[in-house]
């Protein structure tokens, strides 16, 4: 990155400070952020043992539940002027902004942050909206389960993914996050609890997803189990041409039975390895690898080797695979920590990271962040499979950056705010790109313009963690808002209560 762009006619001392700032940051991750990292996860670690040994949470619920409608009802009596949000500080989300209105609206305090129920029976776990998916995969793995998407990062929350949305290598067979959710416990505007699903308040189920805590405040969800393996036997395919790449990607995401896990990384416009796994507790002794060990390579620079040795198939302890690109934030680490792949890094002191997004995201300061807005791009674009060939040439003429994560998913037709294209269920692919994009004409608002237009065009649509440029009506012409602006309407204080999704997450809403 250039850390002097921008500050051409800054004073030297300035320029010095920038560039410490931005290429030495590791010498401040090292020293603070790593240790911070590691005493806030042994405190959440001890006190989610502590409760469970109580079993506190299910009796607690009740009670954290009506605190939250008591806050309503405090918020109407103060005369209900201001619009309603969580309390969650911006800082600690899972997305490079923090929503300016966090200042400004009612913050509400939905600190529920509770597996709340493992129901073998129903196969189904109720959780509150502020568990993770690290916490998630650490209780239900030793029970031998597990949710069908487990999102890639940790610190993803129940209730982020809810209201925004989750997809990963399982979506293929599974859909996004929403698909894999039974019911959904909100309190709404007016005070009231109301328990939605797919045959109980129906209209009210289909509308939060993306709804950005918009319709209510989520107070707890219940997700559907299924058995959880000890492997996931993951084929590497190489790829070395485009079209390869692209015919082998949908036809492996188009076999849903067969494949329980499909994932594509791209290193260059004509390469890249495609991955196929298969749940299974039974493995091969001698192709076991615990990638997740803190001294093994980055996923991503272990998957690039296979583009030279021609593929391979090895066994991977399965929360090792759940949290494959956890320990290098896919590939955003070596922007931080520019060694932290060497071996003698991983030894010492991989066990030590990564380093807490939100703690990153807390201390990085102005300069850093101007850095990363005008130098780096952090964008997941979902495309219909069938333009995966076009959108890598689009994404190659635009930001020419490897890796591109590619991940498979499938769209049902179901109503809400993501109608798939000529309203049938179909394949969709996560594009994701995170980095620093090598086109030098990348500028980073006429770029995600013109990507965000070529999403449009195709159909698709564009995660919203991420910074859009979309004008309204750009907004509304890729995402149906017409069920969302009925129950809005429908419900009882809702439009004087809650933001519209667009007044949420547009570029001007967030700092
Ligand atoms: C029937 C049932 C009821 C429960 N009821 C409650 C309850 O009322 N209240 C409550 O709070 N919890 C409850 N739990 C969940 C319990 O708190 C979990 O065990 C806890 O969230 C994590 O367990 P652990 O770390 O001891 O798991 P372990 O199996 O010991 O952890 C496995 C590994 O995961 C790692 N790990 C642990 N947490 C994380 C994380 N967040 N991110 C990344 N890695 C992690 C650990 O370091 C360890 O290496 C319940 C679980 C069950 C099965
Ligand atoms: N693998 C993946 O799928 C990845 C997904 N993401 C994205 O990250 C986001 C999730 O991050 P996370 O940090 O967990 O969530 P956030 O705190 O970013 O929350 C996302 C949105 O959900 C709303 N929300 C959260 N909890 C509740 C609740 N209990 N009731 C009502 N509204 C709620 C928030 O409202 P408010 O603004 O009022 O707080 C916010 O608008 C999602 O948008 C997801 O798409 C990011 C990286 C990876
Ligand atoms: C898998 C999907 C769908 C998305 C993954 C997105 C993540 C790679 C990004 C989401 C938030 C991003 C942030 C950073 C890196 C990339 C993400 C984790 C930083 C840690 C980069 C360094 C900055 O100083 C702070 C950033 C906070 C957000």
């Amino acid at each position: 990155m250039d850390p002097m762009a921008g500050l051409e006619n800054a004073p030297m001392s300035e320029k010095l400070f920038a560039y410490i700032l931005v290429n030495y940051r590791w010498v401040f991750v090292l020293l603070f952020l790593l240790p911070l990292s590691l005493l806030y996860d042994a405190f959440f670690y001890v006190r989610n043992k502590i409760i469970f040994r109580l079993r506190s949470a299910p009796r607690q619920h009740d009670a954290r539940v009506k605190d939250v409608q008591r806050q309503i009802t405090a918020w109407a009596a103060s005369g209900g002027r201001q619009k309603l949000c969580t309390a969650r500080p911006g800082w600690q989300n899972m997305s490079f902004r923090r929503g300016k209105y966090k200042k400004t609206h009612y913050n509400v305090n939905v600190n529920l942050i509770d597996i709340l129920e493992v129901n073998p029976n129903s196969r189904t776990v109720r959780c509150e909206p502020m568990v993770s998916m690290g916490q998630l995969t650490a209780t239900l793995l030793p029970l031998g389960w597990t949710i069908p998407i487990v999102p890639e990062l940790d610190d993803l929350t129940v209730g982020g993914l809810v209201m925004g949305t989750g997809v990963e290598t399982s979506s293929h067979a599974h859909g996004l996050f929403q698909h894999i959710c039974e019911s959904y416990e909100l309190v709404l505007a007016d005070g009231s609890v109301v328990t939605c699903s797919a045959t109980e308040n129906s209209d009210l189920f289909y509308a939060v997803p993306w709804s950005y805590g918009t319709l209510g405040f989520l107070v707890s969800a219940t997700i559907r189990l299924i058995p959880a393996h000890s492997f996931v036997r993951l084929t590497y395919i190489p790829c070395h041409s485009l079209e390869e790449l692209s015919k082998t990607f949908a036809d492996e995401s188009a076999k849903r039975e067969e494949n329980d896990f499909v994932e594509g990384l791209v290193y260059s416009a004509e390469s890249g390895v495609v991955m196929v796994g298969k749940s299974t507790n039974q493995a091969d002794p001698d192709r076991i690898n615990r990638i997740g060990d803190y001294w093994k390579p980055w996923f991503f620079k272990h998957v690039e080797q296979f583009l030279k040795t021609g593929g391979g198939v090895e066994f991977i302890p399965t929360r090792h695979y759940y949290h494959r690109h956890s320990r290098s934030i896919f590939w955003q680490m070596q922007d931080i920590v520019p060694f932290g792949n060497h071996p003698i890094f991983r030894y010492l002191l991989g066990w030590a990271v990564p380093p807490k997004v939100s703690l990153m995201k807390l201390t990085q300061g102005e300069t850093v962040k101007k850095m990363y807005e005008t130098h780096q791009i952090i964008q997941d674009m979902l495309v219909p499979i069938t333009d995966l060939a076009g959108a890598i040439k689009v994404f190659h003429r635009e930001i020419n950056m490897y890796p591109l994560w590619l991940c498979p998913f499938y769209l049902p037709d179901n109503p809400g705010m993501l109608r798939p294209r000529d309203d049938r269920s179909q394949m969709y692919v996560d594009i994701g790109a995170y980095g620093a994009p090598k086109n030098p004409e990348y500028k980073a608002e006429a770029t995600t313009r013109r990507l965000e237009a070529y999403v449009r065009e195709v159909r698709g649509f564009q995660m919203l963690y991420a910074d859009t440029f979309m004008t309204e009506s750009e907004f509304e012409a890729m995402f149906d808002h017409r069920l969302y602006d009925r129950l809005r309407d429908k419900l009882a204080r809702t439009k004087d209560a809650f933001p519209r999704v667009y007044d949420k997450i547009n570029r001007s809403a967030r700092d």
